[in-house]
């Protein structure tokens, strides 16, 4: 109660708002003050005229609940609401300041029915929810804290005023030990904290407690092969297994099958962790094979990073933490391979791929294929990776000219 109370008094004149109205552009931004000003056109619209408007926010102490709540939310806001209204992701923040998001969402009902109220009303009975309503006025509008049933005695109404995009995309904000973890104690805690919701998680923590890394002294060389989904990691590993005489890796590795399905349905605080740990216990195989013979990796710390930095950041490639960001720095507790490589097609030949496949797609993998903007990020963000950065591999000739082409690249980079 206390942190809400905060929220809507002390915090929330100092924070930004950013509806994501249009995938395509930028956000519209807007802060509150105790001055009317004129709106914008595009702010026109999205506080449109006789409409119902409405935020809500998810605010709470424990992280893992949090993310629940809101992933839960998402669900009900989709379900449950035709298309008479629209929800848009709307996310509080304070400029530039690491962790200060507040995740939630914007709602615009057009029904005659008020049909977002009821849906509210249970909503707003949880108290890590925060509902407010807007009220346009002419030129203004104005945003006060919302109940059912009789007004909020000490809610005080703020003005929406239109605000300047923020510099970082704020849903880069909050991406480390979130989406990305950049230490294993991190993501181990993630899932210590979910032991009793997701009684899997102890299985989990098992096998890491299990397989935990020994030092690796000097090796064979470790090889890693990443890219999106149909690239071809599965063709040429094998291919490379077979030429090398290499002994051929996966992450998440197979000890971690029965649990997959599972943590893919949780929300991404939860979901990345179980995949970031899956890279260390990749990594103990890892340090053990790599005394023995040569080690191929299909996909490693790479495709955690960029899938996940790609699925937390909303909108255009342009929205991406910037190239020089730390969110791009390899873990410094995770082994390290001596070279990755990433795969690469042209989406048309990616999707010929996946079509003569013709095996079930992923939610994912349906995702990348209807949504261009993604693929684009996740790939963008693989090559933003650093130390090590990944060496960028044209996989559209045949299997043969492919597994050539990295022939040559292992033998002048690792003398192999
Ligand atoms: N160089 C190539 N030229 C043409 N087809 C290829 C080539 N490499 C792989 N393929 C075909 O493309 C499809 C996808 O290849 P593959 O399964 O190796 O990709 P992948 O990257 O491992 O996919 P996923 O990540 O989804 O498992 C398969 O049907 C495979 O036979
Ligand atoms: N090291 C990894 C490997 C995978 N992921 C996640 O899994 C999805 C792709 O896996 P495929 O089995 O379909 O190749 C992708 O959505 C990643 O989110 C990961 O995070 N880390």
């Amino acid at each position: 109660m206390l942190k809400s109370a905060m929220f809507r008094c002390g915090q929330l004149c100092s924070r930004v708002f950013a509806v994501e109205f249009d995938l395509r552009t930028e956000p519209l931004y807007f802060t509150l003050s105790s001055t009317p000003q004129e709106l914008h056109h595009a702010h026109q619209q999205l506080f449109g005229d006789g409409e119902k408007l409405f935020s809500l926010h998810v605010h709470c102490d424990n992280r893992t609940e949090k993310a629940r709540t809101h992933a839960e939310i998402k669900h009900k806001l989709s379900d449950t609401l035709s298309r008479d209204c629209d929800v848009f992701e709307a996310s509080a923040f304070i400029p530039n300041v690491k962790n200060s998001v507040v995740k939630g969402f914007f709602i615009r009902d057009k029904s005659t029915t008020s049909l977002s109220e009821d849906i509210l009303k249970t909503l707003q009975q949880s108290k890590s929810v925060c509902v407010f309503s807007y009220k346009r006025e002419g030129q203004h509008c104005w945003q006060e804290q919302w109940s059912p049933v009789s007004p909020v005695e000490d809610s005080v109404r703020k003005y929406v005023t239109p605000a300047a995009a923020a510099e970082h995309h704020p849903s880069t904000l909050n991406i480390r030990n979130a989406d990305v973890y950049y230490c294993m104690n991190e993501a181990y805690e993630v899932l210590q904290e979910c032991t009793d919701i997701i009684p899997e998680s102890k299985e989990v923590l098992k096998l890491v407690d299990e397989q935990l890394e020994k030092s690796r002294g000097e090796g064979f060389p470790v090889i890693v092969i990443e890219g999106l989904d149909a690239t071809g990691k599965t063709t040429l590993t094998e291919a490379l297994r077979d030429t090398l005489n290499a002994t051929l890796l996966k992450s998440p590795p197979q000890c971690l099958a029965p649990f997959r399905q599972r943590f893919d349905s949780e929300p991404p605080l939860i979901r990345r962790a179980f995949y970031a740990l899956g890279n260390y216990i990749t990594a103990a195989h890892i340090g053990k094979e790599s005394q023995r013979a040569p080690v191929i990796v299909d996909r490693y710390w790479h495709s955690t990073a960029a899938y996940a930095i790609a699925t937390a950041v909303g909108g255009r490639v342009e929205n991406l933490p910037k190239p020089d960001s730390e969110l791009y720095q390899w873990p410094e507790d995770l082994l390290k391979p001596n070279l990755v490589l990433l795969l690469t097609v042209s989406p048309e030949e990616r999707l010929r791929r996946l079509r003569d496949r013709g095996q079930d797609k992923t939610v994912e993998e349906a995702e990348l294929e209807i949504n261009q903007l993604f693929r684009l990020k996740v790939e963008e963000a693989y090559k933003r990776i650093q130390n090590p950065a990944c060496i960028i591999v044209d996989a559209s000739p045949s299997p043969q000219e492919v597994l050539q082409q990295v022939q040559h690249l292992i033998r002048n980079k690792c003398h192999l």
